[in-house]
Formats: structure tokens, C-alpha cells, sequence
């Protein structure tokens, strides 16, 4: 029996659902994988529970009652006390800081997984650090959710590439959210900024909704494609459209934003209405591999075409290499959602475990 240990940082949307499907699954790991998961440290910003024969079904209120304030310390020496076998740190935060510990939790021994894309939208001089310290320290990293939330994404680009097929374009629509609000806003009378909420409420957006409306989101998952590509760029070189008017953007706090989303109506309605006939509004994300170009930004689309027809949270990837021609390889499904995006890390999870002994 193969033991592995999840240390899950981020107990929020995205964690907590997960932390309920592992709980699901587990004895079915147990009986048709020989893998026994033990759930012993969850985490949030601020506090940890610990317990070393791991959570169950009352994690919650356990979590209430007995998490306590905690430094990465204390978990790679709670760790070390324990002798956790397979230990794997699973990302469900947006934290920079958790990040800039990658490279600490490699060395002490943890995998890592990440629904979290800041490690691998950081410098090239990160980006390529961690996989060398990875490689150093034998520890495989897995980060499937980082583009297209649960859809097979990272994996279909990475195994073209290792392949030797010559990825030429990747064109389509990367965000959940932006989907969401812009299917919705086309087909219906209802204003941006109620849409936009609905977008939060049901899990889509990013904990702070601009980091999709600036189009960053959009732009991150570009890089990430970029680098499985072997093209050495950095964010700032992402061509990006911002969806945010400049009284909006960064200098006002969140809160204020949220009391302020109203304002985006009277530009959003105008946008609307200024389209061609059976148009609709869709932000887009293309990456030209032979030009190294990466670009973000609002179009408006045939209502027929693939982008125009895509519903709900739908992402659309449409992958042009060479053998494909010119009918690409096209992936479409949810592309945000806490139960997809969960079922993507829980997946990751699967075959980081099937290669451990
Ligand atoms: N919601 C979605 O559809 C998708 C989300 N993701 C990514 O999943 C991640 C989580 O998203 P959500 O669950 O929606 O966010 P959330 O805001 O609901 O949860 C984030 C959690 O992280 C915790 N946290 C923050 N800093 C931390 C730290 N340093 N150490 C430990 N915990 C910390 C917070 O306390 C909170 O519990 C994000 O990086 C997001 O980009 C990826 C694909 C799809
Ligand atoms: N906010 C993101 C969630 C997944 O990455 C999106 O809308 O796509």
C-alpha cells in the first residue's frame, strides 16, 4: 500500500471542495490503487489544523475549533516529526508568498500541486529555478487547473510538444468568468455589473474579480502555454486589454470596487450595442508560436461561429499545428467552477501518486 500525505494550503472555494472529493474518493483510491490519502494539515492564510491520522467528514468544525496561527515552519516540522510518506503540498491559494516557498517545501521533500498560477507566471528566472531544484530533489509538480480549470489543457499541449508536433496557434476564449459574463450579457436585457456578481457568486471569478476583468488572468494562462512551448517570455510581454476603466483600476481598494461595479454599465451597454448584427462579445486569448506573440482582448464575434455559440462557462481552445492543418484540435468544456477545478487537482493528485512507490 503507497501512503501519500496532503498538506492542502488554501481552505476556500476551490480548496474546500476539493477537500470534500478527496474524502469521497478515497476508499476507492484504497481498494483499486493501492493508494491510502491522509488529509493530516489544512491551511489558510492565517491558521492551520493538524492532525496527524488526518481529516474527516467533521473537518469543518475541527478546523473551528483547533486550527491554530502557523508558520510554513512549523508544517515541514510537523512533517519531519511525523515521517509523512508522499508528501504534497497542494496550492488552492492566489499567494506570491506561498509560492516564493516552493522552493523551500521541494527541498524538505514535498510535491507540489497548484491550482495557483502565480509560480508559473513569475520570472523566467523562478520559472526555470524551481524546475531545477524539482529535478534536483526528484519531486514532480503538476498544475493541470492553472488553463482551463479542469479541462485537459496543459496536458494536450505538453504531450503535442514532447511529441515533436510543431504547435503553430492557440486561439480561443481562457477565462470562466469572462465567458460566463460576456454569454450572458449578449443573450439578455440584464446589466454588466449584475452579471458580473453572478460571475463571483457562482465561484468563477478570481477572489478579486478584476484580476479577470483587467484581462491578467487571461494573460497568465497565455505565458503558462507559452513556457510549455519552450518560449521564453515574460508577463509583461502579454499583450493585454484591460476591461477596467482607469477610474477603476488599481489604486481603488476591492471593497470599493465591488460599491463602484455599476459604473461598468453604460460602457458595457454601449460596447454591446455598437456590434454588427448577430454579433456578440467575447474576450479572446491567442498565442502565435512562430511570432512569439501572446495577446488578450475583447472582440466581437459571428454569433454562429465557434467563439460566438460557446454557453455558460465554457473555455474553447482551439490548437493549430501542423498535422492538424487547418481544422484545429479544439477542446471546449467549464473552464472555471470550484467542482471542476477541484476534480482537475484532485486528478493531478491521481497521477503524481500512480508514479510515487
Ligand atoms: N475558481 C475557479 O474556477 C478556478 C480557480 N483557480 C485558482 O484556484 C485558486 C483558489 O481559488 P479560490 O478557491 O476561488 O479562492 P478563495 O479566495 O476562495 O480561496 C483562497 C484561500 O486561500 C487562502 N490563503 C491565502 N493565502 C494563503 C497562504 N499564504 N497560505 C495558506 N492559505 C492561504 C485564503 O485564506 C482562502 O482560504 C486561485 O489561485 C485560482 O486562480 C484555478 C482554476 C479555476
Ligand atoms: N477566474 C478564472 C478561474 C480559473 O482560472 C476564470 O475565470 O477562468
Amino acid at each position: 500500500m503507497k501512503k501519500v500525505n496532503i498538506i492542502l494550503f488554501g481552505v476556500g472555494n476551490v480548496g474546500s471542495t476539493l477537500i470534500d472529493q478527496f474524502l469521497k474518493i478515497r476508499s476507492r483510491w484504497t481498494a483499486e490503487s493501492g493508494i491510502r490519502l491522509n488529509i493530516p494539515v489544512i491551511a489558510n492564510s492565517g491558521k492551520a489544523l493538524f492532525m496527524p491520522k488526518g481529516i474527516g467528514e467533521n473537518w469543518k468544525e475541527d478546523f473551528d475549533k483547533n486550527a491554530e496561527a502557523y508558520k510554513l515552519e512549523d508544517i515541514l516540522e510537523f512533517s519531519q516529526k511525523h515521517q509523512l510518506e508522499n508528501p504534497v503540498a497542494i496550492d488552492a491559494t492566489v499567494s506570491k508568498d506561498l509560492v516564493l516557498d516552493y522552493p523551500k517545501l521541494v527541498q524538505n521533500g514535498f510535491h507540489l500541486v497548484a491550482a495557483n498560477k502565480v509560480a508559473n507566471t513569475l520570472s523566467d528566472e523562478f520559472y526555470y529555478g524551481l524546475r531545477r531544484e524539482l529535478e534536483k530533489h526528484k519531486k514532480h509538480f503538476y498544475y493541470e487547473t492553472n488553463v482551463g480549470a479542469g479541462l485537459p489543457i496543459v496536458q494536450t499541449v505538453q504531450g503535442l510538444h514532447q511529441a515533436g508536433e510543431k504547435v503553430i496557434r492557440i486561439r480561443g476564449v481562457f477565462s470562466g468568468s469572462l465567458s460566463f459574463i460576456f454569454n450572458t450579457f449578449s443573450e439578455s436585457e440584464g446589466e454588466f455589473s449584475e452579471v458580473l456578481k453572478q460571475a463571483g457568486d457562482l465561484g468563477y471569478t478570481e477572489p478579486d474579480a478584476r484580476e479577470d476583468l483587467s484581462g491578467n488572468d487571461v494573460g497568465r494562462k497565455l505565458l503558462i502555454l507559452a513556457r510549455e512551448l519552450q518560449l521564453k517570455k515574460e508577463f509583461k510581454e502579454v499583450k493585454i486589454q484591460s476591461l477596467i476603466p482607469e477610474k477603476l483600476n488599481g489604486k481603488t481598494s476591492t471593497e470599493d470596487f465591488q460599491n463602484r461595479i455599476s459604473e461598468l454599465d453604460e460602457i458595457f451597454e454601449k460596447r454591446k450595442k455598437n456590434q454588427k448584427k448577430n454579433h456578440v462579445l467575447r474576450y479572446v486569448g491567442e498565442l502565435k508560436v512562430g511570432r512569439g506573440s501572446l495577446e488578450a482582448k475583447l472582440i466581437s464575434a459571428p454569433r454562429e461561429s465557434a467563439l460566438g455559440q460557446i454557453k455558460g462557462a465554457d473555455n474553447i481552445f482551439e490548437i493549430y499545428t501542423e498535422s492538424y492543418g487547418e481544422q484545429p484540435l479544439v477542446i471546449q468544456g467549464a473552464g472555471a467552477g470550484a467542482a471542476v477545478t477541484a476534480r482537475g487537482v484532485v486528478c493531478d493528485v491521481l497521477k503524481l501518486s500512480q508514479r510515487l512507490n
